[in-house]
């Protein structure tokens, strides 16, 4: 299914009723996420498929203030064609059209991706005062318009970590409210910063503000801040995506976002997705991973597979 024939989530009124049944046991989560990580996540002869699926889940990302449009536009190339065109070979992909799930770059550099991708695969631009979010909400809701209009089918908003940790949840509403409907048919992600906001529990509420207001994703982290994706969080957050989903019949999806750099990291962000909410998950228009150094690890897998061998990672194309 792609993510345009998706019934999308609609937004509900703001019902605090639903946060009060919040509790998160911070240790079972911890257990969980130790047990995952230490066991295999997938045998060895479905590690290199999972691996080439992982690629199709990677929203792969520049977001640095040295971005150039030569570095945007060589990125968008390796989105295109994110393996080498010997292992597409060897692996048997010639007939797949592999590609990631999109690529995300900031406002500015809409425009030259769009150049190289022209429409073939969806631009996310990250929005709404990214990465710190403390811009007006004239000026947020106006980025969001702004970037739509330059060809954006993907918003990622940063909420306002102030909202979680004053509990002012109307305030969290109201705004993921705003930019949802500024997004128009674009999809939105909100990013929910959770390196900021303290504890597992506001985690979970701020998840649910986000999905009552519309949200399509839930994402977790900039990128930016000292703490980024971790598995815990994201235990957190896909059960209130599977909660969220008995409740209203809407299926949201999660990006894990921020230091998932290896392949064996994506492949635990995979099993996680599966085990929680089952393999429809495990499909771009439900989850993504937003990396900016992903894809060269597990190129470098998939040729260890093919191959053998290692080689450096600066052999393999940095996008
Ligand atoms: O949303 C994606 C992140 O900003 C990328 O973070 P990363 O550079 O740690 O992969």
């Amino acid at each position: 299914m792609t993510i345009d024939h998706f019934k999308r989530n609609e937004a509900m009124p703001l019902d605090l009723g639903w946060l009060n049944h919040i509790h998160v046991n911070k240790a079972a989560a911890d257990r969980r996420a130790q047990s995952l990580a230490n066991r295999r996540t997938v045998k060895k002869e479905y590690q290199a498929a999972w691996l080439v699926k992982a690629i199709e889940l990677i929203d792969l990302t520049t977001l640095a203030g040295d971005d150039t449009p030569g570095r945007v536009e060589r990125l968008c190339m390796k989105a295109m064609r994110p393996l080498r065109s010997d292992l597409v070979e060897a692996l048997g992909l010639q007939d797949r059209n592999l590609m990631t799930g999109a690529v995300c770059v900031y406002h500015e550099m809409i425009q030259h991706a769009d150049k190289v991708l022209k429409g073939r695969l969806p631009i996310a631009a990250v929005s709404t005062g990214f990465p710190a979010g403390l811009t007006s909400m004239e000026t947020k809701v106006r980025e969001i318009e702004l970037s739509v209009a330059a060809g954006a089918k993907e918003i990622d908003i940063v909420i306002t970590r102030q909202h979680v940790l004053t509990g002012n949840w109307q305030a969290l509403y109201d705004e993921m409210l705003a930019y949802r409907k500024a997004c128009g048919e674009a999809h939105v992600k909100a990013i929910l910063a959770t390196g900021d906001l303290v504890t597992l529990e506001n985690v979970a509420k701020a998840s649910w503000v986000c999905m009552m207001a519309g949200a399509d994703f839930i994402k977790t982290s900039t990128g930016k801040e000292g703490v980024n994706a971790t598995i815990p969080v994201s235990l957190v957050m896909v059960r209130a995506i599977r909660e969220y989903h008995e409740r209203t019949g809407f299926q949201i999806g999660y990006k894990p976002a921020g230091g998932v750099g290896t392949a064996k990291a994506a492949l635990q962000y995979m099993t996680v997705m599966k085990e929680e909410l089952g393999n429809e998950w495990l499909e771009p228009h439900l989850f993504r991973i937003g990396a900016s150094s992903l894809l060269t690890d597990i190129e470098r897998q998939l040729e260890h597979y093919v191959t053998g061998n290692y080689s450096a990672a600066h052999r393999h194309a940095q996008p």
